[in-house]
């Protein structure tokens, strides 16, 4: 049978209960005094009409889950109705066939408790046979909204997951002692420790959907004192949407520590802009260009055209856009920003409508060594993608940049200003939208800090800090590259956007932080500022004024433009001689 055929049964036998206990009250539980055969009839009536009335109001159904408030109260109403429709028969023929009229009154309490008491029961159960084992981990939720009652509310459902939800953790004082599906909300952060100490517990979920890097390492920092082992959760889409499951709860990274920054998309501004158009990205096998086509992907390019000269870094993209890696279809394009007729030849050919140029070179040390390299790349390969664009009247353009470029003092820094200043250029030439956006360090992109420490720290160090005060503006590769792709929908022609990056965060914090969470004993020495390298970053030049007029995160300021006859002019720092870099050395 059926789980709503045995409620529907279940439900019967209430009323058979309710309408016999109540006559059987009546007489005082002289049971010889009680007409039988009438009382059945009545029995039958309401059977039937809690059956045809819990029908339409939809009270059997799967509307409810079982044993919820929601399904008592529609069998609530359903119950009365019913009580109230027997009632009124009982009241018109009762006295001619022996049924006392007060029957029903106290027959439509009981039927209603019996049937509430059966749902209890059939939850709890259910509840039980699926709760999470013996020796299952015991965990302490932080956050008691609406993520942190659906993270306990599958833990207690999905015994496989091994997570026994032990308590909640709320900052709010009026969450305390409020309960979430049995499990109760113990007290705020300040009370890790007692927490743990009661609850034996020996991991700490994070569920606050906008937890941004400051304050999950407030949390971490408590949870290691009070001994707990910090998971974080998947996005909050994927969580509601039902793609991710509980078993990807993952461990807090660095990357959450010091860059997360949890960003609303106007999706409606992007798909604008995206959405059926020829898109096209250079630099699309690196860490920036790879991720803004993931994204890209997302908002229905008529096309999307991934430039790159690195042929492993391309399929890796590919891979992870397509899930495989073929590299034979016309996705892909092989080509050097260097080489100019190449690239006016593919925009001739593909003819893109938005181009996000991500194709640079960025290591700084290294540019300091060979000027060269960064004037064909960052400055000729950009004058050549811009030329092409123009050629083919590209609609919207957006370099990426660096805060490097705000009072540069590097090579870097100098050729992404002029790379910057040439979009503004060809900004004049054209009636599409020609921007550059500029944001500091991005977290794990190849090369950079994070994967350098952590390899250092595989390798069992020592970690190298150039400098005990430096610090970066940091944010994570989804979050800038979300930021860039809203910036290309609001940025005026010529402009330079500047992505807000949250407050710099100490180099020396990220060795220490990262030390500590290999458990491992690991040295750190300073090696002193390598030439063109700042102490600290700024992400607005001096001669340069930021407004935010649309997005609370993205200022807009402007840019001087550079003629491309000019360019001889600015290849001043590129010379060996008079120039701010030192020419290459043999290896130290
Ligand atoms: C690799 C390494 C780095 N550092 C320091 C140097 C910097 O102050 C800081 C960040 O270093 P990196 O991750 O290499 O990033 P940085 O030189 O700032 O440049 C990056 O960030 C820029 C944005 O500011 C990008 O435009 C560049 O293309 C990108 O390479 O950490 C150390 O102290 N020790 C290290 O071993």
């Amino acid at each position: 049978m059926g789980r709503i055929a045995v409620r529907h049964v279940l439900d019967s036998v209430a009323w058979a209960i309710g309408i016999f206990g109540a006559v059987a009250f009546r007489y005082d539980f002289q049971l010889d005094q009680i007409h039988v055969d009438p009382l059945v009839a009545v029995w039958l009536l309401a059977a039937l009409l809690q059956a045809v009335i819990g029908r339409l109001g939809h009270a059997y159904g799967t509307r409810h889950r079982i044993g919820t408030l929601a399904e008592v109260n529609s069998i609530f109403w359903v119950t009365l109705t019913t009580g109230l429709v027997v009632g009124a028969v009982v009241v018109l023929v009762g006295q001619s066939v022996m049924v006392p009229r007060s029957s029903i009154l106290i027959a439509f309490p009981i039927a209603f408790v019996i049937m509430g008491g059966v749902r209890y029961l059939d939850r709890r159960f259910t509840e039980l046979a699926t709760r999470p084992p013996e020796g299952s981990a015991r965990v302490l939720v932080y956050g008691a909204g609406y993520l942190g009652s659906t993270l306990v509310r599958r833990m207690l459902t999905d015994p496989s997951a091994n997570l026994m939800p032990v308590g909640l953790i709320d900052d709010a004082p009026e969450r305390r002692n409020t309960w979430v599906d049995g499990v109760r909300v113990l007290g705020t952060g300040a009370d890790l420790e007692a927490v743990t100490r009661r609850t034996g517990a020996t991991e700490l979920v994070v569920a606050i959907a906008r937890a941004d890097a400051i304050l999950l390492r407030q949390i971490s920092d408590g949870a290691r004192l009070a001994g707990l082992n910090v998971k974080v959760l998947p996005p909050l889409e994927e969580i509601l949407s039902g793609k991710s499951r509980l078993r990807d709860l993952r461990d807090v990274s660095i990357e959450d520590l010091v860059g997360r920054r949890p960003i609303d998309t106007q999706f409606e501004l992007v798909a604008g802009y995206v959405e059926g158009k020829r898109v096209l990205v250079t630099g699309a096998g690196g860490s920036i260009g790879s991720e803004l086509c993931r994204q890209l992907f997302q908002f229905s390019p008529a096309e999307l055209i991934m430039l790159d000269h690195d042929e492993t870094g391309l399929q890796a993209t590919q891979i992870s856009l397509t899930g495989q890696g073929l590299l034979d279809g016309d996705d892909v394009v092989l080509a050097s920003i260097r080489d100019a007729a190449t690239i006016r030849e593919v925009f001739e050919q593909r003819r893109p409508e938005v181009v996000f140029h991500a194709a640079a070179l960025k290591h700084l040390p290294v540019l300091e060594r060979y000027p060269e390299e960064a004037w064909q790349t960052n400055v000729v390969g950009t004058l050549n993608v811009l030329e092409a664009a123009l050629a083919v009247d590209v609609g919207v353009f957006v370099t990426i940049s660096t805060d490097k470029a705000a009072n540069p003092i590097s090579v870097l820094g100098m050729s992404k200003r002029a790379a910057e200043r040439l979009t503004a250029w060809a900004a004049l030439q054209s009636e599409g939208r020609y921007l550059s956006v500029r944001f500091g360090n991005v977290l794990g992109s190849r090369g950079s800090l994070v994967p350098t420490f952590a390899s250092l720290i595989d390798s069992g160090g020592p970690l190298t800090v150039t400098h005990a005060e430096a610090t970066r503006y940091f944010m994570t590769i989804p979050e800038s590259c979300q930021l860039v792709i809203q910036a290309g929908a609001i940025g005026n022609p010529g402009e330079v956007l500047i992505l807000d990056m949250g407050e710099p965060v100490r180099i020396l914090d990220i060795a220490n932080r990262m030390i500590e969470m290999s458990g491992r004993d690991i040295a750190i020495v300073f090696t002193g500022l390598r030439h063109g390298e700042k102490v600290h970053e700024e992400l607005v030049g001096s001669d340069e004024v930021g407004r935010r007029p649309v997005h609370p995160l993205i200022s807009h300021a402007c840019v001087d433009p550079l003629d491309p006859g000019d360019l001889e002019l600015e290849r001043t720092w590129c010379r060996p001689t008079g120039s701010t870099s030192r020419p290459p050395t043999s290896a130290r």
